[in-house]
């Protein structure tokens, strides 16, 4: 498929769009899809940390700590927006807490809150063993937690979206009809 079979709004985007929510929610693996399918380039904050710090984000947070982590995820996602260019960012987590970071994004880029329930969020992360937050008793008492605590932050996004329990391919779809639908109303208000 190319870019001629993307709805008209969509075609003509060219901010950055963000992916933010939870991990495990498909940040990474539906932001690099998307990325593809837009012909954009596909950046990751985790991962750009990462290559600037020359250690995983577990090391990072073992070494550093997450004060320090938070600081780098700040600047790198604040460097990686200025550029204005289209992308797909894919943000960490809890990138999105950050009001600074809210403010970079909404003036920068449009942003997509990517959803799921507890359940399917907790089988996805069991995938990987790399969250640092999570390498704890009871992981999922602290992803119920996280969903409570950052519900307001990540509602701020200028989108939702539900990723469900279909495939990877299903929720590139729906961001895509999604966005198609806030360009719409953008231009016809
Ligand atoms: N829509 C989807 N349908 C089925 N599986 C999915 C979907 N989205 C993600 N997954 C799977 O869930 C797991 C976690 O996805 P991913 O690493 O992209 O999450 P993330 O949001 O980037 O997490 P983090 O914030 O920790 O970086 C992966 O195994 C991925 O293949
Ligand atoms: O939700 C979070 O706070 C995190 C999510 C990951 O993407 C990483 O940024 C890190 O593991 C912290
Ligand atoms: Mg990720």
């Amino acid at each position: 498929m190319s870019s001629i079979d993307l709805p008209v709004p969509v075609q003509r985007f060219d901010r950055p769009i963000v992916l933010v929510g939870l991990m495990g929610v498909g940040k990474t693996t539906v932001g690099r899809r998307l990325a593809r399918r837009l012909g954009w380039p596909f950046r990751d904050a985790d991962h750009e940390i990462e290559a600037s710090a020359g250690r995983s984000v577990s090391e990072i947070f073992a070494d550093f700590g997450e004060t320090a982590f938070r600081d780098g995820e700040r600047k790198v996602i604040a460097r990686l927006l200025e550029t204005g260019e289209p992308m797909v960012l894919a943000l960490g987590g809890g990138a999105f807490v950050s009001e600074e970071t809210r403010e970079v994004v909404k003036a920068n880029a449009l942003s997509v809150w990517l959803r799921a329930d507890l359940d399917t969020l907790m089988e996805r992360v069991s995938r990987r063993n790399t969250r640092p937050l999570l390498k704890t008793e009871n992981p999922r008492a602290v992803m119920e937690r996280l969903m409570q605590e950052r519900a307001a932050f990540y509602s701020e996004a200028d989108l939702a979206v539900d990723t469900g329990d279909g495939s990877h391919g299903r929720t590139v779809i729906a961001i895509i009809d999604a966005l198609a639908h806030h360009l719409t109303q953008e231009t016809s208000s």
